[in-house]
């Protein structure tokens, strides 16, 4: 799935460059199978056929198929939190990317900080996953804390692989934490990033590559984080936790288009 080429011919963005905003819900490690099908189904009634704007949900593994059902002929993307490197295998608890592509999940998240603080991952498992994930032919969203890591997990990702790439941006000291990001701080990493893309792949993947914020996303913060030229959609944790919390968020990326 290339989302950058599924846009509508009327969706402009910054310079022409067309990048349709995306909000994440990462719901992490919450919620039981009633409240998780719950919330989607209010998602869906809100949502209708809205083309404007990309809303995904990241759930934990277990949830993923029926999500997935629930979804069916909506604009929802269903995103995994985490894969494993190899697709087959004596890996026992792991799970494989050729498995959350087989039962037609549409994003996998790779290199969260939780994943890389609580978990030991590396950026170079990281690239690992994401390579591996990619040539599935998953769309992945990269995790980064930071600029420096950009480098290494997109290592041997191919110019047209970076088609199925968005880049989360999640400084450490925002997440989870209620202290997000300045604007100005975020968007400055940002454009960063898109430098650093445009180095490694040219000015074409740069511009079209979408870049996430992520840090203590909440409805007071996002209506400047999102008017800014690099900043193309959020990755929201706590503030997504509660299904009203999160449509808030939703509505003020609609009305900054
Ligand atoms: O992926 C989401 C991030 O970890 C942000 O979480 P937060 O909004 O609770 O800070």
């Amino acid at each position: 799935m290339v989302h950058q080429l599924e846009l509508p011919s009327s969706y402009l963005n910054y310079n022409g460059i067309m990048r349709k905003p995306i909000i994440i819900a990462n719901w992490k490690m919450n919620f039981l199978r009633d409240q998780a099908n719950l919330y989607v189904k209010k998602l869906i009634k809100k949502l209708g056929n809205k083309e404007n704007i990309e809303v995904g949900i990241a759930s934990q593994d277990l949830f993923l198929t029926d999500l997935i059902k629930l979804t069916e002929n909506t604009p929802i993307s269903i995103v995994a939190q985490n894969a494993y490197w190899e697709n087959f295998g004596p890996f026992t608890g792991e799970t494989s990317p050729k498995a959350l592509a087989n039962v037609g999940v549409d994003y996998v998240m790779l290199g969260h900080f939780e994943r890389r603080e609580l978990f030991n991952e590396t950026n170079s498992t990281v690239n690992l996953k994401v390579r591996t994930a990619l040539n599935n032919g998953m769309d992945v969203i990269v995790d980064v804390e930071e600029l420096e890591q950009v480098a290494p997990v997109l290592e041997g990702v191919s110019e047209e692989q970076m088609q199925q790439i968005i880049i989360g941006f999640e400084p450490t000291f925002a997440i989870g934490t209620g202290m997000s990001a300045s604007t100005k701080g975020a968007e400055d990493v940002a454009e960063q990033i898109r430098k650093t893309v445009r180095k490694l792949y040219g000015s074409d993947v740069a511009d079209s590559t979408r870049i996430l914020y992520g840090g203590s996303v909440n409805r007071d913060n996002l209506k400047s984080l999102i008017k800014q030229k690099d900043i193309d959609g959020v990755l929201v944790g706590k503030a997504a936790l509660d299904f009203q919390s999160f449509w808030e968020l939703v509505e003020i990326i609609e009305n900054s288009l």
